[in-house]
């Protein structure tokens, strides 16, 4: 299912087309919303806001504390489109439909998309709260090729080959420690590495004693191949995981993860989330590329 479906660079254009035809706004920068985490979007102003459902080619979410709606608004001075509501591959989505949103949203003049998500925590020093400045990821799925770049490469977006060196664009994972220090929270914002794995089950001590034996920070079922999409199509990226709980790594922890705990957690820590990613926004720069046809 992942490999073979194939959308043609005409079914990215018309969702481009269809909402740029729907609101005035031209957004710079897109926000992606992780799971509790939909808050995000309500410090726009001046909103244009979609269904899903409404937004032709668009997936529909289908997991609770992803809302499923389109939000467009003005932040601080920048042109915003907000994600309430991911895809996941575990939905039954194939990974060119988890990813299609990037595309459109390059189509539209998009140059930085900000990923956000929740996490479970391996590094011992990375608690339920903290929030994880993701400066690298291991792709799990991608590496046994279930990769949304698969299949025929589109040159319109970008190389066969894309290099992912840099996908965590590094100025602006500085720019947000310097904020986080401006702040006053840095005592809950680090860096770390991120990983994806296919869900939709949570880790078995096994699996979580193996991702952490790897090297492994914050692991989570989504974000990988927004990031390489998005990265293939030479978006700037930036990424932070909220950490929601901590993965069970011994047999002697009578402790479980749930949905509900991980939607709780984003909850409780959605003002702090909110005023990073808000002033991260305002000190973004931005090119004014308007050459939004690929
Ligand atoms: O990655 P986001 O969408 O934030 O969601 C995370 O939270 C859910 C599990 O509680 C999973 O979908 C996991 O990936
Ligand atoms: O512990 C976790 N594992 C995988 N995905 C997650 N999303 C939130 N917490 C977790």
């Amino acid at each position: 299912m992942h490999c073979t479906e194939q959308i043609s660079h005409d079914e990215y254009q018309k969702t481009a087309d269809w909402l740029m035809s729907q609101t005035k706004h031209r957004p710079q920068v897109a926000i992606i919303c992780g799971s509790g985490l939909g808050m995000l979007a309500d410090t726009l102003k001046c909103q244009d806001s979609f269904a899903y459902s409404d937004i032709p080619g668009f997936p529909q979410s289908t997991v609770q504390g992803h809302a499923g709606r389109l939000v467009f608004g003005e932040l601080k001075g920048k042109t915003c489109v907000c994600m309430q509501g991911r895809f996941h591959m575990y939905e039954g989505h194939s990974l060119c439909k988890t990813t299609f949103p990037v595309r459109v949203f390059k189509l539209m003049g998009v140059e930085t998309l900000i990923v956000t998500n929740a996490a479970g925590s391996l590094a011992d020093g990375l608690r339920p709260g903290d929030i994880m400045i993701i400066k690298d990821h291991v792709n799990f799925p991608g590496l046994v090729g279930l990769n949304p770049l698969c299949g025929p490469n589109d040159d319109k977006f970008g190389p066969r080959f894309p290099a992912m060196s840099g996908c965590y664009d590094k100025a602006l994972c500085c720019l947000a420690m310097e904020i986080a220090k401006q702040q006053g929270v840095t005592s809950f914002v680090q860096e770390g590495v991120y990983a994806m794995v296919g869900g939709p089950n949570f880790e078995s001590i096994a699996e979580a004693r193996l991702l952490h034996r790897l090297g492994v920070d914050a692991v989570g079922m989504s974000t990988a191949p927004e990031v390489v999409v998005a990265t293939h199509c030479g978006l700037r990226v930036f990424g932070l995981s909220l950490i929601t709980n901590k993965v069970v790594k011994s047999y002697d922890d009578p402790d479980s993860v749930n949905h509900d705990g991980v939607l709780e957690v984003g909850r409780l820590r959605s003002h702090s989330v909110q005023q990073l990613v808000t002033e991260l926004i305002s000190r973004i720069e931005i090119n004014n590329n308007t050459n939004n046809a690929v």
